[in-house]
């Protein structure tokens, strides 16, 4: 019968089903919103994000989430991303922009976004002016998550991230349920002071 996305929907328990509903006509009443979050690791944005999300119904694109993703599948995006990456250095705003462009025509984003590692350039802020006109929208908010470097020293040296799924966890904070573990995968954790050094650190 009905199908979507190669799932039958009729193999969906009806309370999967049920939820998914309630949520869709919750999300119905929501105003639409696009936002910029901007913000150095550790600010908050990764603990706000799914927040904001819930509660206005918007997809998150986070374009590190997003490339690491693509590494980890090893798919052509993933292969052209990693060299960049794995220097520290940006990737291209040709491929970041594609990869945006291609998300925000997701269902998912039906009522707006949030962007978070993205623009990261200024041309990458014109491609996403020029992206916003064609659909006759813009930003509504850019949220900036401004904050003491003392705090940010604090919370980035005791920083785990699981680099596949861009999970974070806190040695102090939010420890993984297993110490130098993914609490899903039980895959091994990267620690972000490696990830960021004393000299890149805000
Ligand atoms: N908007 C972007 N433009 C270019 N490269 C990006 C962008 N967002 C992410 N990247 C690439 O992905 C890597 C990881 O991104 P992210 O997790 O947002 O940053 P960081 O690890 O520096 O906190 C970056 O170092 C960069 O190579």
């Amino acid at each position: 019968m009905g199908s979507s996305g190669g799932v039958d929907l009729e193999d969906i328990p009806s309370v999967d089903l049920m939820t998914e509903l309630l949520g869709r006509m919750k999300c119905a009443t929501k105003p639409d919103k696009r936002l910029i979050l901007i913000g150095p690791p550790g600010s908050g944005k990764g603990t706000q994000s799914p927040i904001i999300k819930d509660e206005y119904c918007l997809c998150h694109l986070a374009t590190g989430d997003m490339l690491r993703a693509a590494v980890a599948a090893k798919n052509p995006l993933g292969l052209k991303a990693k060299e960049a990456m794995d220097k520290g250095e940006l990737v291209s705003d040709d491929l970041v922009v594609g990869i945006i462009d291609e998300a925000m025509k997701k269902p998912s984003c039906q009522k707006g976004f949030i962007l978070d590692g993205f623009p990261r350039t200024v041309v990458q802020a014109q491609k996403l002016d020029e992206m916003l006109a064609k659909q006759g929208t813009k930003i509504d908010k850019v949220l900036n998550f401004a904050i003491d470097d003392a705090i940010l020293e604090e919370r980035i040296t005791g920083r785990w991230i699981h680099p596949t799924s861009g999970r974070t966890y806190h040695s102090k904070f939010a420890p993984p349920k297993v110490r130098g573990t993914d609490d899903v995968t039980f895959e091994c954790l990267e620690s972000e002071s490696h990830r960021h050094p004393r000299s890149q650190r805000p």
